[in-house]
């Protein structure tokens, strides 16, 4: 017979869900090499762009939340992410935001647009976000964002040492992770009371953490991708063609 986990108390709980930012992808190399300031601009360029994959998947992911969720509580507050990267009228959006910093390192917002530098390995591991989002309930789905916790610090990060080492980025870049610290500090508040509500038994309590497993597992492979491709120069192909041949995406 397998061992039953026995079911934490809130604050236990909130702990080990906390705990899970020691596999932060703030720990990866790529971030270390990014804050340390050993990044060449074509590794900066290089995140950015495929970042941006991320990034028009977030509102995508929450919109599918919001269809799964049966409570228009939850709906009306959530509905506000969708609209920190959409934009509206009295702000230009995370995506907005995300193009700003993508011209002010150097790329033209139509390659960025296009997806011709998204690596296959982050496409599939941003399509894999989105695609539990619109399988798992509402709850699940909230639970995954929680890595949240952990992003005020890393966004902090790049304010506090990329002015310093990279002089080369124009300084109108920074306003995304400015904006972010916010953000991210009032939707954790909200994912948080979620997850401590739903998750009661001591093996729902393991399935959170799993959740937010697999979710630290998809930044961090994104961030493996970009280690092929910009630091090992060994992108998808690399043996046959120089050339970004992989697809931009079936839209599935
Ligand atoms: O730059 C980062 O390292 C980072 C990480 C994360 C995250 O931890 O998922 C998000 C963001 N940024 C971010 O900007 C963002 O809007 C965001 C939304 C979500 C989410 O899961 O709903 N994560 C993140």
């Amino acid at each position: 017979m397998s061992a039953i986990a026995s079911a934490m108390g809130r604050a236990e709980f909130e702990q080990a869900l906390r705990a899970k930012g020691q596999y932060y992808h703030i720990h990866h190399p790529y971030h270390k090499a990014m804050y340390g300031g050993q990044c060449t601009p074509e590794q900066i360029r290089g995140w950015v762009a495929n970042r941006f994959y991320y990034q028009i998947n977030i509102p995508r992911k929450d919109a599918a939340i919001m269809a799964n969720c049966p409570e228009a509580s939850v709906r009306r507050l959530w509905l506000q992410r969708v609209l920190d990267h959409d934009g509206h009228t009295d702000d230009e959006g995370g995506i907005e935001a995300w193009l700003s910093l993508a011209e002010a390192v150097g790329l033209s917002r139509e390659e960025v647009i296009d997806q011709r530098h998204v690596l296959p390995g982050v496409r599939f591991a941003v399509d894999a976000y989105l695609n539990f989002a619109r399988r798992a309930t509402w709850q699940e789905a909230a639970c995954s964002s929680l890595t949240e916790l952990f992003a005020p610090e890393i966004h902090q990060s790049r304010l506090d040492s990329w002015p310093q080492h990279y002089p080369w980025i124009r300084t109108e870049g920074y306003s995304y992770f400015r904006k972010r610290l916010s953000e991210a500090r009032r939707d954790v508040e909200h994912g948080l009371s979620i997850t401590l509500d739903y998750f009661r038994t001591g093996e729902e309590q393991q399935r959170a953490l799993e959740i937010l497993q697999f979710k630290l597992d998809i930044l961090w492979t994104m961030l493996d991708a970009l280690t092929m491709a910009y630091v090992h120069h060994t992108p998808p192909y690399h043996t046959v063609t120089e050339n970004q041949v992989y697809h931009r995406g079936l839209g599935l």
